[in-house]
């Protein structure tokens, strides 16, 4: 695991542990065992640490916290290479992240590629850095910075890494050369005035003042997650306690964080991320399909969603075709997709340089003839099958053969669109979710027809863009929406039975979601809702009015109508489901008429008002959802439940720290959360979402719980 070689008088010590040189016992052991000798031999006057392959150490190796763990630990190593007498160099390539930059700050000498990035991401995992990096970071950077990268889990590129300290030198061409000559040149210096345990913190004397800002800055930003807040206690005392009692504090705090649900939650969602995209379908999976390159691309439809995923693709520095029917729309396309570049570029999304070269890559068009050679075409008009087919047609004489044919569609089923050309194998969904240059999810949708390559390669593209990309199963709403239905649904149900929006709200925000159901409706816009509502009815010949209360032998509630009709669009319009400082304002306040809305429109239905608790609101919301869930993997919409927890984390902001509603019923346990379900479809037999879902009623009777059929390690840990 770890390769000892002798290079003149440089020790070299090269971590050779796949894909990522985690940090696991062996490595450990490989190090300590490595320094012992280099130390010994007295031909060698200098010691270099690096990586094989494609990376310096990424860090521990995660899948090892839920085991007892196996001495030697991270930081008696890390003491042996700080108390050294022989200089030792961290060459650094790739990503050194976590217990690798630890390993990297107990050397004497940092020196790196361009290209390398460092940071302590722990915090996304749940946990704080556990071998000494919260008290060393900030004796190198100063507090400030190691509180911001300690909390954020930010990587570093490593000519920023310079400029606070950590690296010594950017260097050029093999690593490891690189490392020994830097090495070279260190020989016969004294390694005590490079040891960071007798350094200061630098500024300490004002800790108060820092922690306190950052203590404010993480409960507002990651508000919920425990794991920042322990990150900061850590710094925090690296400037209050000598060297040796601010590692043990660390520990401790590590203890505490490392063992909570948080930590396990978070780790779960780290490798459920990885586990998605390894994905399967008839004829093909993720090992077997052969990914078309993707040189060229075209949107059609310069709206919301068309420039959105324009954006996307220019920031990953890929040509765009933008197409609109008139000169008017593509005008406006445009104007909204320079605004939202230069909102990038000033938020650091992306560099002034890549921002540049998109204006090159954009090109306007009113006319598909310019399509003939484009690798990939997405189409993003607004959700109607006429018009997408149409699309579909014209896109299917135009483009060359070997094209690739996108919809952008929310829930229409892929095989309705395929049909208007002659290629349907080729065709496919790509579901963007909005505002789509900023959501991270992208629900790829493969068809009856679809080809393994054609969805190998919207899988790729989607991480080429910066997304969380996962495949489904084409059908009605496919995954994201599907499951997400019956929450707005059970919302609006909830405040007919007697709670208030805004408590709903506040229980749903205390659960951890970001917004609850009702400011998001605002936010989206109640028209919008009830548009969609209004369709469905006419599909199914039913005729909407203020005491409908049934569509299709299911309950119905109108009052999301009910308020559009009043002209309270939401936000947009100052009025919604709260009142808001002024048209288009976002300071959202309770509204007494609302209540008198609520109320007379619960008389005139003759719905009696009740008291409903915080754990009803919970289970009516979370519950009906998953049990829909258990039906899409019931029908292979979804494969496994880590496709459905990684949609919610990111296509509805899910809280990571409870990692996805799939993971949290397991959590819950399935045998109680399907107990409840039969409960609420007792007492609500008119809403489908409550029929048990036949998956979830053989887990729960036979009590094998969700973690023994899920991909992913983390649900094991
Ligand atoms: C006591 C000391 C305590 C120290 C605390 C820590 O160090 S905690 C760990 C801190 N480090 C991290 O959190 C880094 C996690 N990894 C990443 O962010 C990324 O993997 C990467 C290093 C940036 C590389 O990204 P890339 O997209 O190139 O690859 P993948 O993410 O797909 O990863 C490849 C496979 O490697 C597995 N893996 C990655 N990191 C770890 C890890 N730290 N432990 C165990 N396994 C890891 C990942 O699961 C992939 O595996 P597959 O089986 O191929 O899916």
């Amino acid at each position: 695991m770890v390769d000892y070689s002798v290079n003149s008088s440089v020790a070299l010590l090269l971590v050779n542990n796949p894909p990522v040189n985690a940090l696991s016992h062996a490595v450990r052991k490989g190090l300590a065992d490595g320094m012992l000798k280099a130390t010994k031999d007295t031909k060698v006057k200098a010691i270099v640490i690096a990586g094989k392959g494609r990376t310096f150490p990424a860090g521990a190796d995660i899948r090892e916290f839920s085991g007892p763990g196996k001495e030697p630990w991270l930081v008696p190593v890390g003491n042996g290479i700080e108390a050294s007498g022989k200089p030792v160099v961290a060459a650094i390539h790739g990503t050194c992240l976590g217990g690798g930059l630890e390993v990297a700050l107990f050397c004497h000498y940092r020196v790196a590629l361009k290209s390398a990035r460092v940071g302590f991401p722990e915090v996304a995992i749940g946990i704080l850095p556990g071998a000494a990096g919260t008290q060393r970071l900030p004796r190198v950077t100063g507090l400030p910075v190691a509180f911001d990268m300690i909390t954020s889990g930010r990587h570093v590129p490593a000519e920023q890494a310079k400029k606070y300290g950590i690296i010594d030198e950017i260097v050029t061409g093999d690593i490891v050369n690189a490392g020994i000559r830097y090495a070279m040149i260190m020989v016969g210096k004294s390694t005590i005035p490079r040891r960071l345990r007798a350094k200061p913190v630098p500024d300490a004397e004002n800790v108060q003042k820092y922690a306190d800002a950052a203590m404010a800055h993480v409960k507002r930003k990651y508000k919920g997650y425990e794991a920042p807040v322990y990150c900061v206690k850590a710094v925090r005392a690296s400037a209050e306690k000598p060297y040796d009692l601010g590692v043990e504090n660390e520990k401790t705090l590590f203890n505490v964080v490392g063992k909570s649900g948080q930590a396990r939650a978070q780790q779960y969602a780290f490798f459920a991320e990885r586990v998605v995209g390894k994905w399967e379908m008839p004829g093909g999976n993720s090992q077997t399909a052969k990914p078309i390159p993707v040189r060229s691309t075209a949107v059609i439809g310069a709206g919301t969603m068309g420039t959105g995923i324009a954006v996307c693709i220019l920031s990953a520095g890929l040509p765009c075709y933008l197409v609109e029917q008139n000169q008017k729309f593509l005008e406006n396309g445009l104007k909204t997709i320079k605004a939202l570049m230069e909102g990038s570029v000033k938020l650091g999304k992306i560099s002034p340089e890549v921002g540049q070269r998109a204006a090159s890559l954009l090109k306007p068009t009113m006319s598909y003839d310019d399509l003939t050679g484009v690798d990939l075409v997405i189409e993003a008009v607004y959700e109607n099958l006429e018009l997408k087919k149409e699309i579909f047609a014209k896109l299917d004489k135009v483009c060359k053969p070997s094209t690739i044919l996108c919809s952008n569609t929310s829930s229409i089923d892929i095989d309705r669109i395929a049909v208007a050309t002659k290629r349907p194998e080729k065709c496919v969904g790509v579901h963007f979710f909005a505002p789509a240059y900023h959501m991270k999810l992208l629900e790829n949708i493969y068809s009856t027809k679809t080809s393994p390559d054609t969805a190998a390669t919207v899988m790729k593209l989607g991480k080429t863009i910066g997304k969380v990309p996962i495949l489904v199963k084409s059908c009605q709403g496919f995954l994201a929406n599907r499951m997400n239905t019956p929450y707005g649904t059970e919302s609006g149900f909830l405040v007919e039975e007697g709670a208030l929006p805004w408590e709903v709200d506040q229980v749903m925000e205390d659960f951890g979601m970001p917004m609850g159901p009702f400011k998001v409706r605002d936010l989206s816009g109640l028209d919008v809702g009830s548009k969609i509502t209004a369709e469905i009815a006419k599909t199914l010949g039913v005729t909407l009015t203020d005491e409908t209360r049934f569509m299709a032998g299911n309950r119905y509630s109108h009052m999301n109508t009910v308020l559009a009709n009043m002209g309270r669009l939401g936000r947009k319009s100052g009025k919604g489901w709260y009142k808001y400082e002024k048209a288009g304002g976002k300071i959202a306040s309770i509204d007494d008429d609302v209540i008198t809305v609520l109320n007379n429109h619960c008389k005139k239905l003759g719905i009696e008002r009740r008291t409903i608790s915080s754990q009803e609101i919970i289970e009516r919301l979370m519950y009906s959802c998953i049990n829909e869930g258990f039906k899409i993997l019931e029908e292979g919409i979804a494969k496994r439940p880590e496709e459905i927890d990684i949609s919610w984390l990111y296509g509805f902001t899910f809280p990571k720290y409870l990692g996805g509603p799939m993971y949290y019923a397991n959590q819950v346990g399935l045998g109680r959360v399907y107990d409840r379900i039969c409960y609420y479809h007792e007492n609500f037999p008119f809403s489908k979402h409550w029929v048990p879902s036949q998956l979830l009623r053989r887990l729960s009777e036979q009590n094998i719980p969700m973690s023994q059929w899920m991909a992913s390690p983390g649900a094991r840990l």
